[in-house]
């Protein structure tokens, strides 16, 4: 299943954010957007689940045009974890959860011990199965992020569009949703994920799009995008690339590098 959008011109009813974006998200891949606040990610995200008509241009899912599709056939192919939010406060995780079963559902089936089954798997694999009769309200902000993410397995979709899943969580909450999609794309699954962080699209993406006023800046192989001077033109700010880790085993990570404007705190003294 291959996602491709041509052209697309993407916003809303009189405000055109968007323009021209052509993107393709194949089987088993990470697709990362990274882009500075309001640049239209989560706009371009919208419209790619067809929760938002595109303005312009065209988007497919396979050889089917995304516009023919209804809800339930869209929802069963690609799967959102939406920024985390309040609604979904007066059920049990469980039971957000098994909202990922709904695509698979007759109109006014109930759930099926399958389903249920499937939701709990979900819920065990984000680390969150204890928490599973507690209600959305009265977890914490990291957990609820957790089990968005689980609700999005729990679809079985082949491809999920994920918009800043690792945002209010903790670093080794962080560490596993990253181990998560990694693990869901060595299954085979497509990842499109936005993050204001470059290291995890150091760590995960094959391929990365830098979105600079709903335009793609560049767009290709991780490695060859995200350059200190694209990242740097991305931001606005002097960014530095460097190598940690011990050689082999070494990974890249992104500093905002300002020494004029903001100095480690050890030379203040
Ligand atoms: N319903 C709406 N109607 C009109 N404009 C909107 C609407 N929702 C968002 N916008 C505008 O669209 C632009 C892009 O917003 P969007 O949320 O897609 O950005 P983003 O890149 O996801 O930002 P962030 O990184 O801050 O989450 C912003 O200028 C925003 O104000």
């Amino acid at each position: 299943m291959t996602l491709r959008a041509q052209a697309l011109d993407f916003g809303y009813p009189g405000r055109v954010i968007g323009r021209g974006l052509d993107l393709t998200l194949e089987d088993g891949e990470v697709l990362c957007v990274l882009g500075p606040n309001g640049t239209g990610k989560t706009t371009l995200f919208r419209t790619l689940l067809g929760l938002l008509p595109a303005i312009g241009g065209r988007l497919t899912i396979g050889d089917r045009d995304l516009a023919t599709l209804s809800r339930p056939q869209i929802a069963r192919e690609l799967a959102y974890v939406p920024q985390a939010s309040s609604s979904y406060f007066d059920f049990s995780l469980a039971e957000m959860v098994e909202m990922g079963r709904t695509a698979h559902l007759g109109t006014f089936a109930r759930p099926s011990a399958r389903d249920r089954e499937i939701a709990r798997s979900a819920l065990d694999r984000m680390g969150i199965a204890q928490l599973a009769d507690h209600p959305v309200s009265g977890v914490s902000g990291g957990e609820r992020q957790l089990a968005l993410i689980a609700r999005a397995l729990a679809t079985e979709a082949r491809a999920i569009v994920m918009d800043e899943p690792t945002a209010n969580l903790d670093f080794g909450n962080q560490a596993r949703v990253l181990s998560e999609i990694a693990r869901l794309r060595d299954s085979g699954i497509a990842v499109l994920l936005c993050t204001h962080d470059p290291d995890h699209a150091f760590l995960l993406a094959d391929r990365a799009l830098l979105l600079q006023g709903g335009a793609a800046l560049a767009i290709g192989a991780a490695r060859a995008t995200l350059t200190e001077a694209n990242l740097s033109r991305l931001y606005g700010v002097d960014v530095r690339v460097a190598e940690v880790g011990s050689p082999g085993a070494a990974r890249s990570v992104a500093v905002p590098y300002s020494p004029s404007q903001v100095k480690p705190s050890a030379e203040r003294q």
